[in-house]
């Protein structure tokens, strides 16, 4: 018998085909199927417990991080030309403090509107923000800019840029920045009276209203930590509604740097785009945080109203 043959012969003999061999009945071959097909079931089964398991665990992880984070308004969608609305129920902040019926918060959420103030308009205030704070500027990542004080970010303080930069301040500023400021407010105003159902004659802007510049350099003192959550009218006291315009894009002027709610069961953020006004109540229900900014600048005006008239400012004004 020749090699090739033999070979033939024991591959043969080896899988039990040989003349040694039980019969391969069909009563056979369906049992070897059936106990095959039992086996299959049982892994399939094993597999999807695992992945059950596995998801279960994901899942709970998740939520106790409290990391599920939900996109309330995406940089590039335009909401118009009403505002989108979320409402969240009051905390009871505003009970602790003097109520002014038309204006006190009743009714409390949040807001997003890109029809309230244009892309040029935004432009230009950039700019004039550009200007002001190139007069000066914080060492780490974050400068403000007051209109209405005067505080201006210089290295580790503040100085008053219409003291410091008297001679300075005729090519930072022009009468129609000033105006077209008013005139944003007052719109920005007549919005938040609209979205919460007040009377918008008894709400007043109040202090402090800023400039903000934010990029990545690191914080050097703590005004620089922007990053911290907080609630507005623990921080500032006064504040009834808070109003954030947005001069700058969220993913080309700069990465990080959006705007997060951070509630019980989610953070919802919101992502500036130039010309975006977002406002809410300035309670507790609106714990919140900026996102550190990654990469670029963003440019943003905080703009708040107060029902105290006792806490009203007028609007910021060439001196
Ligand atoms: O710039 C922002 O998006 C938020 C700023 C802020 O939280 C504040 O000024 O209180
Ligand atoms: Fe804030």
């Amino acid at each position: 018998m020749g090699s090739r043959a033999r070979v033939y012969e024991e591959v043969w003999r080896d899988s039990g085909a040989g003349t040694s061999c039980k019969r391969v009945t069909r009563g056979n071959a369906l049992r070897q199927g059936s106990a095959w097909r039992g086996s299959r079931g049982l892994v399939a089964l094993l597999l999807f417990a695992v992945s059950v398991c596995g998801a279960a665990v994901w899942l709970y992880v998740t939520f106790l991080d409290s990391d599920v984070t939900e996109t309330l308004v995406r940089q590039g969608e335009l909401v118009s030309p009403r505002p989108r609305f979320f409402p969240v129920q009051c905390s009871e902040d505003y009970d602790n403090h003097k109520r002014y019926p038309g204006c006190t918060p009743q009714r409390c959420g949040r807001a997003v509107t890109d029809s309230v103030v244009t892309r040029e308009e935004a432009q230009v205030l950039r700019r004039l923000a550009e200007r002001g704070l190139s007069l000066a500027g914080s060492d780490g990542g974050a400068s403000i800019l007051d209109l209405h004080s005067g505080a201006l970010s210089m290295g580790k303080q503040f100085v008053n840029i219409y003291r410091y930069f008297v001679d300075q301040i005729g090519d930072v500023f022009t009468q129609e920045d000033f105006q077209l400021y008013r005139n944003v407010r007052e719109r920005i105003q007549a919005a938040i009276a609209e979205a919460f159902g007040l009377d918008r004659t008894l709400l007043y802007l109040t202090k402090p209203t800023f400039f903000s510049r934010i990029n990545s350099t690191l914080a050097k003192t703590q005004h620089d930590e922007y990053w911290h959550p907080h609630i507005d009218k623990v921080t500032y006291g006064s504040f009834d509604y808070t109003s954030l315009l947005y001069l700058s894009d969220y993913g080309s002027d700069f990465t990080g740097g959006r705007f997060i709610f951070m509630d019980q069961n989610a953070n919802r953020t919101v992502e500036p785009r130039a010309g975006r006004v977002s406002f809410f109540s300035s309670g507790t229900e609106n714990l919140h945080r900026v996102e550190k900014v990654a990469w670029g600048t963003r440019y943003a005006i905080t703009v708040s109203f107060t029902c105290d008239p006792a806490h009203a400012i007028s609007d910021p004004a060439m001196p």
